[in-house]
């Protein structure tokens, strides 16, 4: 299997400040990847660090065995790293359906596949990204970044502040969009155990370093060690 991500011994953050520190990662082709922890453990900054929007201090970041260390952040997004931001970021004053088109590059998602993942999409696509609810906004975001046909998808806590109706719906959405596919996933989740659900392996960090790393039904057969690791009612705070 070609391996779509390899991460070695990075240090990175905001200027001066180093929030990721010593981390190794990899992630194989079609495989999805949980990434845990706390608040401020430094999830968010490992995606944006993957897209080049930090500063990497020293240690190596590959994606199909190319170092892109340097490579500046809208040619990774061109060359198939694609995010769902923690913020969504829907352009409001475009529509569903021209918010999708501005990102549509060649592939095999196209608007009628994307349409078909989220019917709801399909039926709201004449409103304006600032009529849409959060679940609504958040299909828009996931869609927007698989019509971009990304090879790597980054997701930053997509399933945040939902009501437990709409989760199920894009825990589902998330199942079918694996499906025979060859892409890779990065998911970012305070939801640990749904997080190690969809998964099949996972990273758990602690102040920008992995404390635990392995698959992902390991940790979900342990809730001791996941309670230890992550903190107990860590989802609640
Ligand atoms: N733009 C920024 N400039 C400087 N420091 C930042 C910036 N963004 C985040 N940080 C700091 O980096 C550290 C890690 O933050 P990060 O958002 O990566 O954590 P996280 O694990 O994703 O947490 P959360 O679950 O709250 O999103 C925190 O101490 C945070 O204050």
């Amino acid at each position: 299997m070609a391996e779509l991500l390899k991460i070695d011994n990075l240090f990175a953050g905001y200027g001066e400040t180093v929030v990721i520190e010593g981390l190794s990662l990899s992630l194989a082709d079609g495989e999805a990847i949980s990434v845990l922890g706390r608040n401020g453990v430094g999830k968010s900054t490992l995606l944006n660090t993957v897209l080049g929007l930090t500063t990497q201090h020293s240690g190596s970041l590959h994606y199909l065995g190319k170092d892109i260390g340097k490579v500046p952040s809208h040619e990774r997004a061109v060359a198939g790293l694609g995010l769902v931001p923690q913020e969504r970021e829907i352009f409001p004053s475009l529509t569903v359906h021209e918010n999708l088109r501005v990102a549509q590059q060649p592939g095999e998602w196209d608007l009628d596949r994307i349409y078909e993942l989220f019917p709801r999409l399909a039926e709201r696509r004449r409103n304006m990204g600032n009529q849409l609810s959060g679940g609504e906004q958040q299909m828009l975001a996931i869609g927007r970044a698989l019509i971009g046909n990304p090879r790597v998808l980054l997701l930053d806590e997509p399933f945040e502040g939902l009501a437990p109706i709409i989760v199920d719906a894009l825990v589902d959405a998330f199942q079918k969009l694996r499906q025979g596919s060859r892409m890779g996933i990065v998911l970012v989740e305070q939801h640990a155990e749904l997080a190690l659900e969809l998964t099949e392996r996972a990273i758990v960090l602690d102040r920008g370093k992995a404390r635990w790393e392995g698959e992902s039904k390991v940790l979900l057969n342990d809730p001791d060690q996941l309670a230890q690791l992550i903190g107990l009612g860590a989802e609640d705070e």
